[in-house]
């Protein structure tokens, strides 16, 4: 047996979603700097799910559906009210909320392709209803419902902050998405492959993929990020800080990436982003540390900046509270789980490798009295 630590290198499946070739990204063939530049959020999940851009009229039926399924059931946020609230990540609130939705859907456990069709709209409308209320619940505020007539992008920011946001926000907003929807087999897809490829239903999939994106060295080092930055406070202290951390061997949240070596195609486009929104907002010293810190790090360690680094900045600068950070990546990867766990479905494996054993040799049994 050889065993390859992390899985590093194992091709485990085949898959036409999204590829990673010579450190660039394609979804279905389209390269990521296209579609950040010019794709809606909603024209991304069309072509992740049915591996073609939509038309205007395809565009359309996509987005009506999502609009009509955004509403959650009231025991959801009922639910919430139950929670030590102050206490509770949203990833966390999340993860239970998604598997708490699962029992009001009867067609949980349907698994025909139409049905299970209907669910992922039902999931990719519904997530973002979740996590907004969440966020205003633990406030003490009233969840604001779905707006039909916004993008999915505004329609996210006015849930959450009751306001119809502008358009540079929402364009903001709208590329963050495009950025996250998916990205080939990572730990939080494949998470998702392997609960579907038991037979199991979407929302255990969805639920699974959630835990496993809330991890630091996944999804959860955007949060991860904006902590650091808050630790820093300053320019000047990026020097001795980050050094420091180095010296100690502590990993720097936003650098390196089991994939990219030259660097990850997406933080570009987020970091032009940064640039923008933090002068605008009046707080350049996010962007300012933000690129002291990419150059210590690229000098002493070779390792670029991943698609977590400079988002943190970004949605700070939007008004977002930090530890919603990783709960919005959600709302974005939840277009690639769902792609993945219908093609999971369409030509199912069971999933299981081996493990190579290094525990102790066969030995007996000895009953509880004789042990020392
Ligand atoms: C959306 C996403 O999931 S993107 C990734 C988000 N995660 C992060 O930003 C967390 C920080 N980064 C990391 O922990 C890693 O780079 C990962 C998890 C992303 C990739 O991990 P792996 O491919 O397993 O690399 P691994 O952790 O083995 O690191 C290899 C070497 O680089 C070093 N290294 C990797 N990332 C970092 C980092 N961010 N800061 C400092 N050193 C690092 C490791 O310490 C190790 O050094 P060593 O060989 O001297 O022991
Ligand atoms: O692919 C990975 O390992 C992590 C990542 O960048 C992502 O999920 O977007």
């Amino acid at each position: 047996m050889t065993v390859t630590r992390g899985l590093e290198g194992v091709v485990a499946t085949t898959s036409s979603i999204s590829s990673i070739i010579d450190d660039t990204l394609t979804y279905v063939g389209y390269d990521i700097d296209d579609l950040a530049e010019n794709a809606s959020f909603e024209e991304v999940v069309y072509l992740l799910w049915h591996r073609e851009l939509p038309t205007k009229e395809q565009l359309e039926e996509l987005k009506k559906q999502l609009a009509e399924n955004a509403e959650i059931p009231n025991e959801i946020i009922e639910h919430f009210k139950l929670y030590p609230i102050d206490k509770v990540h949203p990833m966390a609130a999340l993860r239970t909320a998604v598997s708490l939705l699962g029992l009001y859907d009867e067609e949980a456990d349907v698994m025909t392709k139409e049905a299970n069709y209907r669910k992922a709209i039902r999931l990719q409308a519904k997530i973002p209803t979740i996590v907004t209320a969440f966020a205003r619940v633990r406030k003490g505020l009233e969840p604001v419902a779905p707006r039909k007539d916004l993008s999915f992008a505004a329609n996210f920011l006015y849930m959450l902050t009751g306001k119809e946001p502008d358009d540079i926000a929402t364009e903001a907003f709208n590329k963050a998405l495009v950025l996250h929807a998916d990205h080939e087999l990572n730990a939080s897809t494949f998470t998702a492959r392997v609960c579907v490829a038991t037979l199991s239903d979407m929302y255990s999939g969805i639920t699974a993929a959630i835990g496993a994106l809330k991890g630091p060295l996944h999804g959860g080092a955007n949060e991860a990020v904006m902590k650091m930055l808050t630790e820093i406070g300053t320019v000047d202290n990026v020097e001795p800080y980050i050094r420091r951390k180095l010296a100690n061997k502590e990993k720097i949240m936003g650098f390196g990436h089991r994939v990219y070596r030259k660097g990850d195609p997406r933080a570009k486009h987020l970091k032009k982003m940064s640039e923008k929104l933090t002068k605008l907002v009046g707080e350049p010293h996010w962007y300012e540390m933000s690129t002291k810190i990419e150059e210590i790090v690229t000098s002493e360690k070779a390792l670029p900046p991943n698609v977590d680094f400079y988002s943190a900045s970004v949605y700070h600068c939007l008004g977002i509270d930090h530890d919603l950070f990783t709960p919005i990546f959600a709302v974005s990867r939840t277009s690639g789980w769902l792609a993945h766990i219908l093609e999971q479905y369409d030509n199912n494996r069971l999933i299981r490798p081996r493990a190579e054993y290094t525990g102790p040799g066969k030995r007996a049994y000895v009953p509880i009295d004789e042990r020392g």
